[in-house]
């Protein structure tokens, strides 16, 4: 048990370092007969990678190489392995700070449970990863279309600016893909990008809010007791780095409701069940409702910072002051968003296939 796999039945294990050779990722378990080509984890790989101006410079292609289990473009039903080389690493920055830990970095928790780490960057614990799960979840997406299953992300609040939407979840997606933090509010945007634009100015970073929604889920997904949709979407999610809090509908709200309020009243019509509000995000019990799932994540500021802060050296043991530079993200949000719809396709896969629900030839 080594923690770099994710899922029971649809497995995903990354592997690669930020300043390493390589990222990648081996999936086993997919269904055989899917129609699978580079493109189509591209596609998904190009909305996470770095780059514009309110992400980190660092310039990376993030082009897949899909080196097994795809055959005449076609799933095998063998693992699939995939590569993304890291082209464009530099450790300049890291040099001057290889023994320091940044404060909200991994880098004194890593050294702690190991003993060692790769300075050179975040390692395995860099946004860098995520590109591999971003890999394995395009085709975990892939499979879920098959069954009508639907993924949509957006960033509902950018430091403090919290977006506007209404209307039905394709349009707002649309919205939202083509704003450069994948705000789909264009009337907020301006504040959300100025407070992003203060924070680089004054050498810090914001965090927000990645909201989710899961269209087409059926009825009846996720297991009694444990293995509940919600709880096994909160861990999947939980997982990307600078997640601090997973919630489902009403979430924390709930907690200042009344019993009236908090319920989702019910009806029948043509021999159907219904809900008339969707506070419990889509989930009752640990078993999916057939309503929209509804997951609004909280992303912490980037810890990489240049304001200087107190931390200590972790082989001397002084105390000292960092002053972190290099190309780091002002805010995380906007690329968290493709990396939450990526672990939440992974979950409810895995989910479906531990219900038998999805045939091993397609
Ligand atoms: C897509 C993505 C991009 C990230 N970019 C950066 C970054 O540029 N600089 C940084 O310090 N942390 C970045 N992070 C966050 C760190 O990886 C994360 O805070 C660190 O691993 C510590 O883990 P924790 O915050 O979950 O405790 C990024 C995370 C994600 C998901
Ligand atoms: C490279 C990516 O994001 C990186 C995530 C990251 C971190 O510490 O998490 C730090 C920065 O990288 P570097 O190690 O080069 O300083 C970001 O650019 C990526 O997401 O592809």
């Amino acid at each position: 048990m080594t923690g770099n796999t994710f899922g029971r039945v649809f497995r995903v294990t990354t592997f690669g370092e930020s300043h390493g050779y390589a990222v990648g990722c081996v999936v086993d378990g997919c269904p055989a007969g899917l129609s699978l080509g580079e493109e189509d984890i591209n596609r998904e790989l190009r909305r996470r990678r770095p780059g514009g101006r309110f992400a980190s410079p660092r310039k990376e292609k993030d082009e897949a190489k899909i080196i097994s289990g795809v055959f005449e473009d076609k799933t095998l039903g063998t693992p699939i392995a995939i590569i993304i080389e890291n082209k464009d690493a530099d450790s300049r920055a890291y040099e001057g700070i290889k023994d320091l830990a940044r404060p909200g970095h991994a880098d004194y928790t890593y050294f702690a449970k190991f003993g060692t780490r790769d300075w050179r960057g975040g390692g395995r614990a860099s946004g860098r990863e995520t590109a591999a799960r971003v890999a394995g979840g395009a085709i975990a997406k892939k499979v879920l279309e098959k069954f009508g299953i639907r993924i949509y992300g957006y960033s509902g609040e950018i430091a403090g600016v919290k977006a506007e939407v209404d209307g039905e979840i394709e349009e707002i997606f649309e919205k939202a893909e083509k704003s450069e933090i994948r705000f789909p509010d264009a009337e907020k945007e301006e504040f959300a990008l100025e407070r992003i634009r203060e924070a680089m100015r004054e050498g810090e970073s914001v965090g927000g809010i990645v909201e989710i929604v899961v269209r087409g889920v059926p009825a009846g997904l996720g297991e009694p007791v444990f293995m509940k949709a919600d709880a096994y979407l909160a861990y999947a999610l939980m997982s990307i780095p600078a997640v601090k809090g997973v919630e489902f509908g009403a979430g924390f709200e709930s907690a200042r409701m009344r019993g009236s309020e908090s319920n989702d009243e019910m009806y029948v019509e043509k021999g159907q069940v219904g809900f008339y509000t969707n506070n419990a995000g889509g989930v009752l019990g640990g078993i999916t409702t057939g309503q929209d799932l509804i997951i609004r994540l909280a992303v912490k500021p980037t810890p990489s910072i240049s304001k200087i802060q107190k931390t200590v050296n972790l082989k001397t043991l002084e105390n000292e002051e960092i002053s972190v530079k290099g190309r780091h993200d002002p805010c995380i949000v906007p690329r968290a968003v493709v990396v939450a719809e990526a672990m939440t396709a992974l979950a409810i896969l895995d989910l479906m296939m531990l219900q038998g629900l999805v045939p091993r030839f397609l």
